[in-house]
């Protein structure tokens, strides 16, 4: 069991209003070759959490108290420099959109190509076996290299980003509700050709969810946050079987049977409030 990530009582608030925290003392741990799921509503602060471990928080907020340690390391006051190193190479990051990660007017080979140039300094006829490598490994046949993201389809961009993403074989792939805009079949794809890789790969994932249902699949460990709180964590099955909290109970009411006929059932706030009183 080795641990990757650990974050510490996080806190994330805008730097013009320091004593309003959006991530308050969220603290978690991810390990090599497990998927962690945080799972919650819009808004309730997710993406930032990733975003603050990626070191990508947005001028406007910063990081109060708190801890990121990877790999042993406490990257929480990381330079610019040391991010950049890390990112990429160390921890590979996927989207929800993948039309607006990539580049219009570049082939998707030389989009692949780019981190491992960039990161692993290869060149030429390498470069070019391990492009062919790695969109043989997410299911895209290697002669597509030349073609441009508007000739994939949904699943297959959303194929390439994970293509890149996984270039330079990172520990830990953050991957933030990277399978919302696609439909169920391809999402269902996408998902088992991301677990499938995590396990070939031993990566520890850190996957980004509003849904419980993708949690079942794939999650070892879940974190549930509610406004800008972890209000529950554990293994998948704990979580599933026990939930302790009102909240994890309404999200667990919204996914859909087997047979996908149950209706999402709106989240019923005034309950909520009085049992996590
Ligand atoms: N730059 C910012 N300045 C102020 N508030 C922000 C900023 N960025 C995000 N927020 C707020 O922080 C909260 C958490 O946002 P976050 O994006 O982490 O939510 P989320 O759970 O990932 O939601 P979604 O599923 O919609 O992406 C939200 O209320 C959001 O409006």
């Amino acid at each position: 069991m080795t641990e990757l990530l650990r974050i510490e009582n996080l806190t994330i608030t805008p730097k013009a209003e320091p004593g309003r925290a959006l991530v308050s003392q969220v603290s978690f741990a991810l390990e090599a070759g497990k998927t962690t799921c945080i799972v919650g509503e819009s808004g309730s602060g997710k993406s930032l959490t990733a975003l603050a471990v990626m070191g990508l928080l947005s001028d406007q907020l910063q990081l109060g108290q708190g801890n990121i340690v990877f790999k042993g390391f406490n990257i929480t006051h990381a330079s610019h420099a040391e991010l950049q190193r890390i990112r990429g190479k160390e921890i590979g990051m996927i989207f929800q959109e993948p039309m607006t990660s990539l580049n219009p007017v570049l082939t998707i080979g030389y989009q692949i190509g780019e981190s491992l140039a960039q990161h692993l300094k290869l060149t030429g006829a390498a470069l070019k076996a391990r492009v062919a490598d790695l969109l043989q490994q997410v299911g895209i046949p290697p002669e597509r290299a030349g073609s441009y993201p508007d000739e994939l389809s949904g699943g297959q961009r959303q194929r390439v980003m994970i293509a890149m993403s996984i270039a330079c074989e990172p520990a830990m792939l953050i991957a933030d509700e990277p399978t919302t805009a696609l439909d169920v079949t391809v999402q269902a794809q996408i998902l088992k050709l991301l677990d499938d890789l995590k396990t070939r790969m031993h990566m520890g994932m850190l996957f980004i969810t509003h849904d419980f249902g993708v949690v079942t699949d794939i999650a070892d460990n879940v974190v549930v946050m509610f406004r800008g709180e972890i209000v529950e964590s554990g293994p998948v099955q704990d979580v599933l079987l026990n939930p302790r909290h009102p909240y994890t109970r309404a999200l667990l009411d919204c996914v859909p049977d087997a047979d996908g006929k149950k209706p999402l059932k709106p989240i019923d706030y005034a309950w909520l409030n009085a049992g996590a009183a």
